[in-house]
């Protein structure tokens, strides 16, 4: 709601709606209710808004979006009631001023902000735009440049830059209520006209259309089949070509088009599944509800290879202490030159930048080469090469040197972590921690709990994940946790698509075209087809192990492709070699061309082995590549291994390029619906009897079975199945 109380000539509107100051129905009644208080009470002078708690308002509720009853241009009418006033109303902005938060303050006559408020209109990373006429006041107020910037990124400013930009008029650091309630007292009486962004011009840039032209194909470009910014760039250009009337009907147009889209739902979605598995559970009873963290004042990081410098940057922008490790000086000085490197660019982007970061400071950040100096710190993330008997050997000298109090985390993206705990004297400190790379640019960070892994443990490492500023997401311990275990399939697929008759820009090119940022193959270069084939060779799949006489596509009765070995066989690891499934302009090159030797490889290798090369269209890549990847979702949650479908589409969103605007695969799942997804999963099963990953998972058949139910239903129908936990 909004309280309104009245003190000397100022009425003050609080925004009240914990935690955040949502804008829900309740409170846009009580602010307009107060605002037509104030305007008849003649001994009220001024108006200050101001929210609950040193927030102003983080916008519109965003559960109200998908209410049956829901509110679109409810908040326009208000906030053109708030400017059309007749006594100066002033907005006093602390913590954030967000979305229709921020409409509400574009309202107002003047706009004092206190210095660590952020401000923006992220409207468009929920699939929607500023629909409470933020498109056409603030290119009036900031310039059509600042705005669009503004609108079609959705991202948040400091106050500091709002000032710069002329969004408020002030900036303070201590009390901004009083600062402006004497602003309020300052101007009244004096002429509110020039104060009404409605009514002002929007400024002129120099050649407007060519300018608008390629702001359009950037916003493009960078939407990657992603409604919103677009929509949000149409509504900008109207205010460019229309009257500020004539702007707003075209605002609500398109905010209508919007709100009713796909996109939308699966953006909103996504927003609250983040959050949503910060509640993490495992079945074993342990919950965020009642297992607190340790304090990690001193970390360390064993290795310094590419993971282990992404990780120690990671640390030093947190601000935490470390101790970092290596095997040797050599490695040691050439890791200490890359982190150094990778600091200096990470503090080029920052204010204040190396002082802040303070990285040249042993007692921040120390490089060793000495076990010893790991004696006192509170947590270690082991991120030495993918090898089972290195782990063990590290962690076995960890649990001797490091005190008892000490996580030991190992960064892993798919080894056994009660194998890797089983050498140590303290299992319940022992805790998966999957980086993914660059570690100190991706967001997600998958935190696996093993059979022994106590509570604070799994605490500490979400608390970590926070302080990193990353998503982290629990899960338990199978091969490949969560996000790889779902990959395979999908990879799987992809390959024996080659197989049968495709080629690698056609696959990639019907996955890009759903929103990935990149296709299997253009990512199995960029990662290094070597990582694959190493872990292969581990797992006797290929390589010397492989027992005489093992069909060439055929492994433990499955289906199998050997064309990823045979192009390592032949030095092809992808960018760093300058070939694997595309060639590039040289070793460690970036720009992928279809190679006529790979396609003259697969044609002789279907020969080979009696292949008869048939068309494969769009419909069936996709549906192979990403069903069979749901398909091992939906046995992740029956397993027991994912608490919800929620945590595989945040931990797809943030770590494997997922498109943000559909949701997650699970989510995908749902809006294709269950019944469809299971039907052709039979249909290429049959097909394809010899590929396990197509065979329909019996927790998918049973939530078809019982009517499609919707996602946020579905572990309600495990209660019946058994879990292997
Ligand atoms: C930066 C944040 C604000 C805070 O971040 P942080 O401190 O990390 O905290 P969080 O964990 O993220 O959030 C805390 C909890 O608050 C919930 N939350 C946050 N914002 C909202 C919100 N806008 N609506 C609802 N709930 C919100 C969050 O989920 C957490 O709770 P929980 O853990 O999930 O339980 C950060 O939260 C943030 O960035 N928030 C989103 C900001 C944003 O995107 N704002 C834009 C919203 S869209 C908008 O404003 C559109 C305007 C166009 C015009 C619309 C006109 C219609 C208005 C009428 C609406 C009426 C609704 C009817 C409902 C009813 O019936 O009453």
């Amino acid at each position: 709601m909004a309280q309104y109380a009245r003190g000397s000539a100022v009425a003050v509107i609080r925004l009240r709606n914990p935690p955040v100051n949502a804008l829900s129905r309740a409170v846009l009644q009580a602010l307009e209710d107060g605002l037509k208080k104030a305007d008849a009470d003649p001994s009220v002078k001024a108006v200050m808004i101001c929210g609950e708690n040193g927030k102003f308002s983080a916008g519109a509720d965003i559960r109200g979006f998908s209410a049956p009853k829901r509110l679109g241009g409810a908040l326009g009418p208000i906030v053109s009631l708030i400017e059309s006033s007749e006594k100066p109303v002033v907005a006093a902005i602390e913590g954030v001023a967000l979305g229709g938060g921020l409409e509400v303050a574009l309202g107002c006559h003047y706009r004092v902000a206190h210095v660590k408020a952020r401000m923006g209109l992220p409207e468009v990373t929920l699939g929607l735009l500023p629909g409470a006429e933020g498109t056409q006041r603030l290119p009036r107020l900031i310039g059509v440049p600042a705005a669009l910037d503004m609108i079609t990124t959705g991202k948040h400013i400091p106050a500091t830059e709002a000032l710069k930009l002329g969004l408020v008029d002030e900036i303070v650091e201590e009390n901004t209520i009083e600062a402006a309630i004497r602003l309020a007292n300052k101007v009244i009486g004096q002429p509110l006209g020039p104060r009404r962004l409605s009514l002002k011009p929007v400024p002129k840039v120099p050649n407007m259309e060519a300018f608008l032209d390629e702001a359009l194909a950037k916003v493009k470009r960078q939407a990657r089949g992603c409604l919103a910014p677009e929509l949000c760039f149409q509504a900008v250009r109207a205010a460019t070509r229309s009257p500020f009337a004539e702007g707003v009907r075209r605002e609500r147009e398109l905010f209508q088009v919007l709100l009713s889209s796909g996109q939308a739902q699966a953006l909103q979605y996504a927003f609250f599944a983040e959050r949503a598995v910060r509640r993490w559970a495992t079945p074993g009873g342990a919950s965020w509800s009642s297992a607190a963290p340790q304090p990690v004042r001193r970390a360390a990081v064993i290795g310094l290879g590419t993971m282990g410098r992404g990780i120690v940057t990671s640390l030093v922008k947190a601000n935490i202490p470390l101790v970092a490790l290596e095997q040797d000086l050599e490695n040691l000085n050439k890791g200490r030159k890359a982190v150094m490197l990778l600091l200096e660019r990470e503090a080029m982007k920052m204010e204040g930048g190396a002082q802040v970061l303070d990285f040249h400071n042993p007692a921040r950040l120390q490089f060793t080469v000495d076990f010893d100096l790991l004696r006192d710190v509170d947590l270690v993330i082991e991120a030495v090469f993918e090898n089972m008997a290195l782990k063990k050997e590290i962690f076995h000298k960890l649990s001797k040197i490091c005190k008892p109090g000490a996580l030991l985390c190992t960064n892993t993206s798919a080894l056994n972590i009660d194998e890797i705990a089983s050498a140590t004297n303290r299992p319940q400190q022992v805790i998966g921690t999957h980086f993914f790379s660059p570690a100190h640019v991706m967001r997600l960070l998958e935190i696996i709990y093993g059979r022994h892994t106590s509570p604070t443990a799994i605490a500490t490492a979400m608390q970590l994940a926070t302080a990193l500023k990353k998503v982290g997401v629990v899960v338990g311990n199978c091969f490949g946790f969560v996000g790889n275990r779902m990959m395979f399939p999908y990879v799987q697929q992809a390959v024996f698509l080659l197989e049968e008759g495709s080629r690698p820009d056609a696959v990639d090119q019907v996955l890009e075209d759903f929103g990935f940022k990149i296709g299997p193959f253009r990512m199995s270069d960029l990662a290094g087809l070597d990582v694959g084939w190493r872990s292969r060779k581990d797992q006797g799949l290929t390589g010397p192990s492989l027992p005489a006489g093992t069909p060439a596509r055929q492994r433990h009765g499955q289906r199998y492709s050997p064309l990823p070995d045979l192009l390592c066989e032949r030095g092809r690891f992808g960018q760093k070699t300058g070939k694997g499934w595309y060639l590039y302009e040289k070793a460690g090159g970036r720009t992928a061309t279809p190679d006529p030797w790979l396609l003259n490889f697969l044609s002789q290798y279907r020969d080979t082995h009696g292949i008869r090369t048939r068309f494969i269209d769009q419909e069936e890549i996709l549906e192979r590549c990403l069903f069979s990847l749901i398909n091992e979702g939906f046995a992740i949650l029956a397993e027991g291994i994912a608490s919800g479908p929620e945590h595989l589409d945040v931990i797809y969103i943030n770590g494997y390029g997922w498109p943000k605007h559909r949701g997650g695969p699970m989510f995908y799942a749902s809006t294709v619906g269950l019944p469809r997804v299971l039907a052709k999963l039979q249909k290429y099963s049959e097909a394809h009897p010899d590929v396990p990953g197509l065979q329909p998972s019996a927790f998918l058949k049973k939530l078809a079975a019982v009517g499609n139910p919707p996602l946020k239903e579905w572990m309600s129908y495990l209660s019946q199945q058994s879990s292997k936990l």
